[in-house]
């Protein structure tokens, strides 16, 4: 059984359609990236497989279940493109509230965890809306891992990050057993983090299979990223 699942999913915004029919699956533990260009539909994808959004039309479950669901949200975190922690708080301040929230038994234990596991300690006692964006970045990050989620869903999540907290996340990353789905239109990152991609232009899927198929399908010493490219733009 799929983890992951959309048949056939649009949603429109007024007069833009956002998602146009858009079908995917994602395998239990599978690591895929969801790739396209601006405007794609990549954050409305991820929106609604939070719960944040409905579809207009279509079919979409997560563990078989419905987005936004109280099982679900037990079991799945979502990094937004922008997120934004308790500005009040403080950073350690914020991983204990949200690690209480969570019902995780010892949540100033869990904060420590976190706050060394991602670096924070330096700034563990400023207020979230003093940090640097890419400290933001950080602790939003550390929010999302907090509960050992089943499945992550990530909107750019190397975003405002520094190089060697970059290579840290991808570690991080790399060693969960979690269910994955990774939106980005950087190249690189898809290919760090995982090893299927799922390529959508205007609100639909053109292309899906791993990165080693993906590879296969340009000529010799192309760049992969002139092979998407070449996808996103035949589709339009
Ligand atoms: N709340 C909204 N109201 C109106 N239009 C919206 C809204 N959210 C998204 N859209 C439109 O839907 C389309 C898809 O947007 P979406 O943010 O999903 O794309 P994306 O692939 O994440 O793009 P980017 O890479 O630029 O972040 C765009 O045309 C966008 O302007």
């Amino acid at each position: 059984m799929d983890c992951i699942k959309l048949s056939n999913v649009f949603k429109r915004f007024g007069s833009v359609t956002a998602l146009n029919g858009i079908s995917f699956e994602v395998p239990y533990n599978g690591r895929y990236a969801l790739l396209g260009p601006n405007g794609a539909g990549k954050s409305t994808t991820m929106k609604i497989l939070a719960g944040l959004i409905q579809p207009d039309d279509g079919r979409v479950e997560v563990k078989g279940l419905k987005p936004g669901s109280k099982e679900v949200k037990r079991i799945l975190a979502y990094l937004p493109e922008d997120p934004v922690p308790y500005r009040i708080l403080t950073v350690r301040e914020n991983l204990e509230y949200f690690a209480a929230l969570r019902g995780i038994p010892n949540p100033k234990e869990r904060a420590e965890e976190m706050i060394s596991l991602l670096n924070m300690t330096e700034f563990e006692r400023v207020q979230a809306g003093k940090l640097s964006r890419g400290n933001q970045q950080r602790l939003s990050l550390a929010l999302v891992l907090l509960h050992n989620p089943e499945i992550l869903l990530l909107d750019e999540p190397l975003n405002y990050l520094d190089i060697p907290t970059q290579e840290r996340v991808i570690d991080i990353l790399k060693g969960l057993n979690s269910t994955f789905l990774v939106s980005t239109h950087i190249m690189s990152i898809a290919l760090r983090l995982t090893d299927h991609v799922i390529v959508i232009s205007r609100g639909k899927v053109v292309w899906t299979g791993s990165i080693t198929e993906l590879r296969s399908l340009g000529r010799e010493d192309e760049p992969i990223e002139s092979v998407v490219s070449r996808m996103m733009t035949n589709a339009g």
